[in-house]
């Protein structure tokens, strides 16, 4: 499998380059040359079999013969052994024809643990390969910054920095990014907002000389083995509930438009997926997009749903990618408008494309609220304000939910106390490996919103860029 620019202008990768690479040298997101397809009758055989088997079966077509089998196999099989749940991402029914897919039992709790589990044992094996060490950066508005740290802490081929907005996570997303003790691990508050933070990672990876310095790589979805991972439970969802012979509907939190991009990947290799709905809280760019035909920025504003407190969703331009054809230069031609004027108005055909794979519904604070105080009463079940917003999205776009309904339950309502305490009376407790989470010491570094001075803070933490031996 060979891995493509969305921009056209970067030279093709195999699956192992794509994931050291994170972005495309030309500023554009990788996207394999062509969507794998998966038959009915195996699909249907996934029926009964545990997740890391079928996570072999969905991952194998997208790395191709870059790793063998045998260490394949045991990469997937090391990534899930720690999660809290037999079933690595269980299925809860909440209401008729409604579902959460629990995402969050992995060691962060939130649903980011599942690709970043294996994104790390992926890299770490690519490096070792290329006897090589990378330096990673991380924008994070919260969770993909802890659950990176957790899953590249002490590893010897790698530094990582994360960048998460100061005074904008939640204390429990602060803490399990500040508080872990090892080495190669920076948490960086910088003095902006989630979209601040990964404006610099991607103008740090544009900035070719620097790049290359210090062995950039990434961790956010920019980087394609994190959807990869992501399309799986979208199969074990749909397949627990009778699919093939039967379609499923999704409802998706979003923010940074990976999430549902790996239920759009799903769908083009044969599930047979209803529709995929966009699921936002206020800052709902994407709601407005789905509506209009316009993609447009605006202010961000604060949400008890920190982690979706984004305006930019790169993974936005893996899917304009496939609306227009694969015809990067129209990318290019939108990405340039809405760098120079903020926005962009998607021509009709793709705009028609887009439509007829995906609903947007959003909710705003009080119905998120709402939502989390209705649903442990009727259901007696707790859920996080994220999942909540997957939730309310699903009540309005389909009351009568003709087909399943499973609304991705992307974090554990422990990582989001308050939000959860004031909407449902009920304090949720974090799981016993995290108990003593608010006692530990905290280290970060607050920075300002400069290219130049993050830079630096990265060099100066880059074993690659002092040329350590890996
Ligand atoms: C808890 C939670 N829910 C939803 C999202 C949105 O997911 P995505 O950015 O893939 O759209 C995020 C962050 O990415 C998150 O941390
Ligand atoms: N909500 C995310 C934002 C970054 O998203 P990613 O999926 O691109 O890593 C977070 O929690 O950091």
């Amino acid at each position: 499998m060979h891995y493509v620019s969305t921009r056209g202008e970067a030279p093709v990768l195999g699956f192992c380059d794509a994931l050291l690479a994170g972005l495309a040298r030309d500023g554009g997101l990788y996207v394999p040359q062509h969507w794998p397809v998966l038959s009915h009758a195996q699909i249907a055989s996934f029926a009964g079999k545990s997740y890391w088997q079928v996570a072999e079966a969905v991952i194998a077509p997208f790395v191709g013969d870059e790793i063998e089998p045998a260490p394949l196999r045991h990469m997937i099989q090391e990534a899930y052994a720690g999660f809290g749940h037999p079933a690595v991402v269980p299925l809860v029914q909440i209401g008729d024809n409604l579902f959460v897919q629990e995402l969050f039992h992995g060691p962060t709790l939130a649903f980011k643990d599942v690709a970043m589990q294996l994104l790390a044992r992926l890299m770490d094996h690519a490096l070792k390969a290329r006897n090589k060490r990378a330096t990673i950066v991380g924008a994070t508005s919260g969770d993909t910054g802890s659950a990176a740290i957790e899953a590249f802490r002490g590893l010897e081929q790698v530094d990582i920095v994360i960048l998460y907005p100061h005074g904008r996570v939640s204390e429990v997303q602060r803490r399990q990014m500040t508080t872990v003790d090892a080495p190669n691990v920076h948490a960086v508050a910088l003095e902006g907002n989630f979209d601040d933070c990964q404006a610099q990672l991607k103008a740090m990876f544009n900035h070719l000389e620097f790049r290359d310095e210090i062995g950039l790589s990434g961790v956010n979805s920019i980087n394609w083995a994190r959807i990869v991972a992501q399309i799986v439970y979208y199969f074990t969802a749909a397949v627990a509930l009778g699919a093939p012979h039967r379609k499923v509907s999704f409802s998706v939190p979003t923010g940074n438009f990976g999430d549902i991009f790996a239920g759009y990947v799903a769908k083009r290799m044969g599930l047979p997926i209803e529709r995929l709905l966009i699921a936002t809280n206020v800052n709902d760019i994407l709601a407005r997009t789905i509506a209009t035909g316009v993609y447009e920025a605006r202010g961000v504003k604060e949400t008890s749903s920190p982690s979706m407190d984004i305006q930019v969703s790169s993974n936005f331009e893996r899917l304009l990618f496939d609306a227009y054809r694969r015809d990067a230069g129209q990318i290019r031609r939108l990405m340039g408008n809405l760098a120079q004027s903020g926005a962009f108005e998607i021509d009709e055909g793709a705009y028609e494309a887009i439509r007829s794979e995906f609903d947007a519904e959003r909710a705003d604070e009080k119905e998120v609220a709402k939502t989390i105080g209705m649903i442990w009463r009727n259901a007696g079940y707790l859920l996080d304000p994220h999942t909540a917003v997957g939730v309310m999205a699903a009540w309005k776009a389909e009351p009568d939910r003709r087909v399943p309904m499973v609304v991705l339950g992307t974090a554990h309502p422990a990582k989001f106390p308050a939000a959860v305490k004031d909407a449902s009376g009920i304090e949720p407790k974090l799981p016993d490996a995290l108990a003593d989470l608010y006692e530990r010491p905290e280290r970060f570094t607050v920075l300002p919103n400069d290219l130049g001075v993050l830079e630096a803070f990265v060099r100066k933490h880059s074993r690659a860029a002092q040329g350590a031996a890996a």
